[in-house]
């Protein structure tokens, strides 16, 4: 009989941010194994998560290593979608999925041999899948380190009181992590009652029963949470499984498939003189908030390449939705905004390039809502970070970016929650012109050479892959 070919399957979720991150996994671990097979397992989400057609599309024709099976779509009852958040739908699509996880992997596994089941954090309800099929189940946590910790220690907290974090306010003392004010913690983490609050406890739960954590992020960037994690103690109540750092996995320069007019504008500007603005793949702005952004940068005197969207509507809860049209710029931002500014700032509609943006020359600060794969490639790129977190965990990335690893300055909000112009305009100025900003500046350019070395052959990140690719070999 002939023998079956060695095959890893992936499963992300839906967001953009999570199956970029996955499939660059899978890339890298081809790096090393090229004879394996990746198969990746996608869903549809419940929400605009960003496009991912033409990605997946572009992807499989470009790595013929990589199959993408794509589960069948499930129903949710409509009763949930007038009252959850992102998050409790995201929950509740994976929990349905996971018959349709069962009967991929069995059809997978006619034709090859499932050495891992690698699973998003957020895809920790199909750890039984893999076991009641004797598959290892890994976990991929597609943030830092540090929200990573946050979340092993949530069952240990949540044991320890019977109040939400909202009504903690106080600061929280999690290993690893710099001491965290309550209202830090990610949005759906605040009210125990929230079911995502429960979904995610039940993550935090199961993840350490699996065989191994994989983290995009590397030793240099977080020894602080990494030790934490390593000796125990964010689960203090169980075994933390072995740790792999395999990090930073960024998309390659290529996401628009063509020159963008952007670029072209960046050729000409001086040397690291340009601020960036841009807020992930999902990051809205009401249109007095866009005023704000504006005024603060004409105020600054700086260059600037600044990514606008249309604020969002009613129901898509402040983040972009799917009707996205491209932005009326002369509607939205104030009146002679653009005339007056154009000699030194340039506006994008909805999307930029931005892994080739952070890589150019002239950039030389990123205002950023501290999503982690922009993290990553700000660090990639040498670039210091503004940091004005919006969703997520950011806000949590926001504490360890600007007061553990240096390498980006607060933003500041208003009690209304707007960031005002002021701020906006001092911030800049900050990061551009004083002492401060070249600490920061300096400090981004050491890790990024830590970031390339840890990739090299015998950095730390090429050598915890090859860990865990040997540790399939040994199941
Ligand atoms: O105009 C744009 C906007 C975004 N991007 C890309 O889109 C990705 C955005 O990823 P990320 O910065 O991680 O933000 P989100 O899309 O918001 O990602 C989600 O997933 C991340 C990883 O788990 C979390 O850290 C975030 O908080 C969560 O919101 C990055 O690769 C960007 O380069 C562009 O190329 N152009």
């Amino acid at each position: 009989m002939a023998t079956k070919k060695e095959a890893i399957v992936l499963y992300p979720t839906a967001a953009i941010g999570h199956l970029v991150s996955m499939v660059e996994l899978g890339k890298f671990i081809l790096t090393h194994q090229p004879s394996l097979s990746i198969h990746i397992l996608t869903t549809v989400a419940p929400y605009d998560a960003g496009s991912t057609a033409r990605y997946i599309s572009g992807v499989s024709g470009t790595v013929p290593s990589i199959t993408f099976h794509s589960l069948p779509a499930v129903t949710l009852p409509p009763s949930i979608h007038s009252t959850a958040n992102h998050e409790t739908l995201t929950f509740e699509v994976l929990r349905l999925n996971n018959p349709n996880v069962h009967q991929a992997l069995l059809s997978i596994s006619k034709g090859y041999t499932i050495h891992a089941l690698i699973l998003d954090f957020f895809c920790s309800q199909a750890i039984s899948v893999a076991s009641q099929l004797n598959i290892p189940a890994y976990c991929y946590f597609t943030s830092g380190a540090a929200s990573f910790a946050m979340f092993m220690y949530l069952p240990t907290i949540h044991n320890t009181t019977n109040k939400s974090f909202k009504e903690l306010n106080t600061h929280l003392n999690f290993p690893g992590l710099p001491p965290m004010p309550s209202w830090d913690i990610p949005k759906p983490l605040l009210d125990r009652d929230d079911p995502a609050y429960k979904s995610f406890l039940n993550c935090s739960v199961l993840t350490p029963k699996t065989a191994g954590i994989i983290i995009n992020t590397f030793e240099a960037l977080e020894p602080t949470s990494l030790k934490a994690l390593s000796d125990g103690s964010c689960i203090p109540d169980g075994t933390t499984p072995p740790v792999y750092c395999i990090g930073p996995l960024i998309a390659a320069n290529n996401q628009t498939g063509g020159e963008h007019e952007c670029l072209n504008w960046l050729d000409s500007q001086p040397s690291k003189s340009v601020v960036f603005l841009c807020f992930g793949s999902l990051g809205v702005f009401s249109k007095e908030q866009l005023k704000q952004i504006a005024d603060g940068l004409e105020r600054s005197g700086h260059r600037f390449l600044w990514v606008v969207r249309n604020p969002p509507s009613e129901e898509s809860k402040n983040l972009a939705d799917s009707s996205q049209n491209d932005p009326d710029l002369d509607s939205l931002l104030p009146e002679g905004f653009l005339a007056r500014t154009k000699e030194r700032g340039f506006v994008v509609k909805t999307w930029a390039p931005q892994v080739a943006v952070l890589n150019h020359e002239a950039v030389g600060g990123f205002v950023t809502h501290c999503g982690w794969n922009s993290t990553l490639e700000a660090v990639c790129g040498g670039v210091p970070m503004i940091a004005w977190p919006l969703y997520a965990e950011q806000r949590l990335n926001r504490v360890v970016l600007v007061e553990e690893i240096n390498i980006g300055l607060w933003m500041h909000e208003s009690e209304s929650g707007l960031v005002m112009a002021n701020e906006v305009e001092e911030r800049v100025r900050e990061l551009m012109e004083s002492k401060k900003g070249e600490l920061v500046r300096n400090r981004v350019m050491a890790v990024k050479a830590e970031a390339k070395a840890a990739l090299l052959e015998g950095g730390s990140s090429s050598f915890a892959l090859r860990k865990l690719v040997q540790s399939w070999k040994k199941k």
